[in-house]
């Protein structure tokens, strides 16, 4: 039954749902691995698409930025069709030297700023981590390729103004990476005993702005990630 914001049917989205934050990002991953994609939702702009990759279904959407607009998405496509896993297929900027522009982070855990998670259990500093099974999956499709790194990140509720001794300290203690979704991801995925994943292609980096991508280039280059991402979601 169709929910306040995806005008579906319950067997209209496939267990695995693979979800960029950019719209216009999810329509050109469904058309890249899917000849067969139909659109199963349109509500706001936000293109939901399921078709078949080697056989096996799978579905796009979009997330919109930021947690509390992924957490709309993800609560309705666990809670109301039975999608059992979301991958994030986002971009994120580099925070720490040994990642560059272009690079992929595998999203092991993800710090946060945000109150979001802070208030899901009274008294508890909510750890949101990756889904073991689809780290795994995404770590044997990365092969020997030193580009892709396995790391925690932090997700923030601001895009702009990162405090430069905030960001120090989150490198300091081996966070690779700063984005937008994915501790918010993380703990819903664990609220609905489901599955998730972050891969994310660094698309600019704090402490080096010389390589940053342009915004056509944060929606084209995502190959990369993608093929970790489908790795996951069909482990
Ligand atoms: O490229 P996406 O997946 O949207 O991810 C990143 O880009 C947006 C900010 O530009 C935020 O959503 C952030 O998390
Ligand atoms: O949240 C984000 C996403 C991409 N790049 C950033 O610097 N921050």
């Amino acid at each position: 039954m169709a929910t306040p914001h995806i005008a579906a049917e319950k067997g209209d989205f496939a267990p695995a749902v693979l979800m960029p934050g950019d719209p216009r990002r999810a329509e050109r991953i469904a058309n890249l691995l899917m000849p067969d994609a139909r659109k199963v939702s349109d509500v706001r702009g936000i293109g939901a698409y399921t078709g078949t990759v080697d056989g096996k279904p799978l579905s796009v959407m979009a997330s919109g930025m930021g947690m509390p607009s992924l957490g709309i998405y993800a609560n309705e496509l666990f809670s109301q069709f039975d999608v059992r896993r979301i991958i994030r297929v986002g971009t994120a900027g580099g925070l720490a030297h040994k990642v560059k522009v272009g690079d992929v982070v595998v999203a092991l855990g993800a710090h946060t700023d945000s109150a979001m998670n802070t208030t899901r259990i009274p008294g508890i500093h909510f750890s949101a981590v990756a889904s073991y099974p689809l780290v795994a999956a995404a770590v044997a499709a990365a092969g020997s390729d030193t580009t892709i790194h396995v790391a925690p990140v932090v997700s923030r509720d601001h895009f702009y103004g990162n405090p430069a001794e905030q960001v120090q300290a989150l490198a300091d203690y081996g966070t690779l990476a700063v984005e937008m979704e994915a501790a918010g991801l993380y703990a819903i995925a664990a609220q609905y005993d489901r599955e998730a994943l972050a891969v994310l292609t660094i698309s600019d980096h704090l402490l080096d702005h010389s390589q940053d991508m342009t915004a056509e280039e944060r929606e084209h280059n995502f190959e990369r990630a993608l093929a970790l991402a489908v790795a996951a979601a069909h482990c």
